[in-house]
C-alpha cells in the first residue's frame, strides 16, 4: 500500500488540531485574563502596601493599575473597584456572584458571626434575618411610632450638654452615647435601657471596646493558619467584650420573657425591637439568634452613626460661612423657641445637602464591608476568580476630580444645584454609595438617615460652637484614622454655648 499520501494528511490533521486547540487555549487565557495589580511579594502579598490608611494607599495605586485591579494580601485575593463603573459592575450586574462575605476572624467570637446578618451567608437564614429588619424594625411606620423615643433621647443629650454648658464637649463620645442610648431605647426600651444601671453601663462599654478591636488588623485575616496562635490576641479580648454584650442582652431577653408571660402583651405600636424580636422566635431564629441580633443592631448601628455626626459637625464648625447657611436655615424652619422635631427634617434641605457632601467626603465605610466572589465572574475582559474578597473604594470616588468639583473642599451647595440635587445616597447613584447597594446594602439605612439628622440638627440649632482654648477654625486636624470605621484621628472637642430661651432646654 502506498502510504505516502496519509503521513502528510495526519501530519496536517494535528497540526491544524494543535491550532484550533492554541487559539481555543489562547482565548481561554484572555477570557481568564486577571485585574491588573502591583507586584505581590512572596508570601506577604501586597500586605505592606495597604499602610495604616488602606483607603489611601488603594486610592493611590488605583491610579496606577487602573478602577479595577487585584492585590494578593498574605494568602487572601482582593479584588479592588475604584470608579462608579466598576462599583456598578460589582453591586448591580453581578450582585448575585459577589454578594457572599469572607468572615473575619473576630466576626467568629462566640460564634456571632453564624447569627449575623452581616456576616452571614447569602442564604434562607441571612435573607430571614434581613426580612425582619427591613420590614419590622425599619419600616416607616415602626420608625414613625418610635420617634418620640428618639426625641426624647436626644433632647436628653441637649439638656446634658446644656448642664454642663461652657465646658468643652467631646462631640465624637457624645454622638456615640446618643447613638447608643437612641438604640438602646428602641431596642430595650428605656425602662431597661437605663444608663444609672451599672449593668447598661458595663454594656456600653463592652460596646465601645468591640468598637476600638474591630479596627484592628490581624493577620489571622490574612494568614489564616495562625488561628489557633491569636497572636494579637483579638479574638480572646473580643470574645471577653461579646460575652458582655451578651450577658446584658441575655438579661434583658429573660425579664422581658417573664414579663410577657404574665401580661397579655403590648399592641403592635407601643412594642420595641425586643418585643418584635421575640415575636418570631422559631426553630430557626432562637433566643440565642435574638442576642445576636440585638449585638449586632448595637455594633452595626453606633459607631456608623457616631463618625457621620462628628464629621458633619468639624465639618461646620470649620466652615463658618457654612455654619451661618444651616443656621439660618434651622432659624426660618423651627425658629428660636421650640425644639427640633422629626418632622422638621425634610424641609431642611441644606442640611440634607451637608449630610451628603459628609458621604461623599468622609465615607463612614471607605471601602463598604468586604464583600466575597460566590463564584468567579467576569467584569470586562477581567475575571475575578471565586473565593476572592471584593472591595469598593468609595472614599476614592468621593474624591475624584472627574465626578466633583473642587472635590476636598466641605461643599454642600454642590447638592442643591444643577444635576447633583438629584443624587441620593441610597444605592441608585454608583457615585455616592456610602450605605453599599444591592442585596447587601445597608439595611440600617432608614434610622441611621432619621439619627445622623436629628442629632445634628438639635445640636446646630440648640448651641454655637467655638473651639477650646482660642484655637482658630483653620487649625483643626481633620485627618483621618482607618478603625472599623473612618473615624476623624483627632477628636473634636467643642464649646457648646445655648442660643435658645433657656427654658427651651
Ligand atoms: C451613617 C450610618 C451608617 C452607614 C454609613 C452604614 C453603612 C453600611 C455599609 C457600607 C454596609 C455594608 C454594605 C455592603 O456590604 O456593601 C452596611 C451594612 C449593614 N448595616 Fe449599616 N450603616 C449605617 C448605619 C446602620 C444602622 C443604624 C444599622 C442598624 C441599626 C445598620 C445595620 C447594618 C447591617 C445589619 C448591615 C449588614 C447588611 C448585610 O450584610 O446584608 N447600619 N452599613
Amino acid at each position: 500500500m502506498d502510504i505516502s499520501p496519509i503521513l502528510p494528511t495526519a501530519v496536517l490533521i494535528l497540526i491544524v488540531f494543535y491550532f484550533l486547540w492554541r487559539s481555543k487555549h489562547s482565548r481561554a487565557t484572555v477570557l481568564l485574563r486577571l485585574p491588573p495589580g502591583p507586584h505581590a511579594w512572596p508570601i506577604v502579598g501586597n500586605l505592606f502596601q495597604l499602610g495604616k490608611k488602606p483607603h489611601e494607599s488603594l486610592h493611590a495605586l488605583s491610579l496606577q493599575y487602573g478602577p479595577l485591579m487585584m492585590l494578593r494580601l498574605g494568602m487572601k485575593t482582593t479584588v479592588v473597584a475604584s470608579s462608579p463603573a466598576m462599583a456598578k459592575e460589582i453591586l448591580k450586574t453581578h450582585d448575585l456572584a459577589l454578594a457572599g462575605r469572607s468572615v473575619i476572624e473576630t466576626a467568629k467570637a462566640l460564634s456571632f458571626h453564624k447569627t449575623s446578618i452581616i456576616w452571614g451567608e447569602c442564604g434562607a437564614q441571612w435573607r430571614h434575618l434581613r426580612r425582619i429588619a427591613a420590614s419590622e424594625l425599619f419600616n416607616p411606620r415602626r420608625l414613625a411610632d418610635l420617634q418620640p423615643l428618639r426625641r426624647d433621647q436626644v433632647f436628653r443629650t441637649i439638656r446634658l450638654i446644656f448642664e454642663e454648658r461652657g465646658k468643652a464637649v467631646d462631640i465624637g463620645h457624645m454622638a456615640f452615647n446618643t447613638s447608643v442610648n437612641l438604640l438602646g431605647n428602641m431596642i430595650f426600651s428605656s425602662s431597661l435601657f437605663d444608663t444609672h444601671n451599672p449593668a447598661t453601663v458595663r454594656f456600653i462599654d463592652a460596646v465601645w471596646k468591640m468598637m476600638k478591636l474591630g479596627g484592628k488588623p490581624n493577620w489571622v485575616d490574612y494568614f489564616p493558619f495562625l488561628r489557633f496562635l491569636d497572636p494579637q490576641g483579638l479574638c480572646r479580648e473580643t470574645a471577653k467584650h461579646m460575652k458582655g454584650m451578651y450577658d446584658f442582652a441575655d438579661s434583658c431577653i429573660h425579664d422581658r420573657l417573664a414579663a410577657r408571660s404574665k401580661n397579655q402583651g403590648s399592641n403592635d405600636s407601643e412594642k420595641d425591637y425586643l418585643d418584635i424580636l421575640l415575636d418570631f422566635i422559631s426553630e430557626d431564629f432562637t433566643l440565642v439568634g435574638v442576642r445576636g441580633y440585638i449585638a449586632e443592631l448595637f455594633i452595626a448601628g453606633t459607631e456608623t452613626t457616631t463618625t457621620t455626626i462628628e464629621w458633619v459637625m468639624a465639618e461646620f464648625i470649620r466652615n463658618p460661612q457654612k455654619m451661618k447657611m444651616v443656621r439660618r436655615e434651622l432659624d426660618e424652619i423651627v425658629g428660636g423657641n421650640r425644639r427640633v422635631e422629626e418632622s422638621d427634617l425634610d424641609s431642611l434641605h441644606y442640611l440634607h445637602a451637608a449630610v451628603k457632601e459628609i458621604f461623599r467626603l468622609h465615607p463612614t465605610a471607605p471601602l463598604l464591608m468586604p464583600h466575597k466572589a460566590e463564584s468567579a465572574c467576569k467584569i470586562g475582559e477581567f475575571v475575578i476568580p471565586k473565593g476572592s474578597e471584593v472591595m469598593v473604594n468609595v472614599w476614592a470616588m468621593g474624591r475624584d476630580p472627574a465626578i466633583w468639583k473642587e472635590p476636598l473642599e466641605f461643599i454642600p451647595e454642590r447638592f442643591l444645584e444643577d444635576e447633583n440635587s438629584k443624587l441620593e445616597y441610597k444605592g441608585q447613584n454608583y457615585q455616592l454609595i456610602p450605605f453599599g447597594s444591592g442585596r447587601r446594602m445597608c439595611v440600617g439605612l432608614p434610622l441611621a438617615s432619621r439619627m445622623v439628622h436629628l442629632v445634628v440638627a438639635s445640636l446646630l440649632h440648640s448651641f454655637e460652637w467655638t473651639l477650646p482654648d482660642g484655637m482658630r477654625c483653620e487649625e483643626m486636624d481633620m485627618s483621618e484614622e482607618f478603625r472599623i470605621t473612618l473615624k476623624k484621628s483627632k477628636e473634636l472637642n467643642a464649646i457648646p454655648i445655648p442660643r435658645l430661651p433657656h427654658h427651651i432646654y
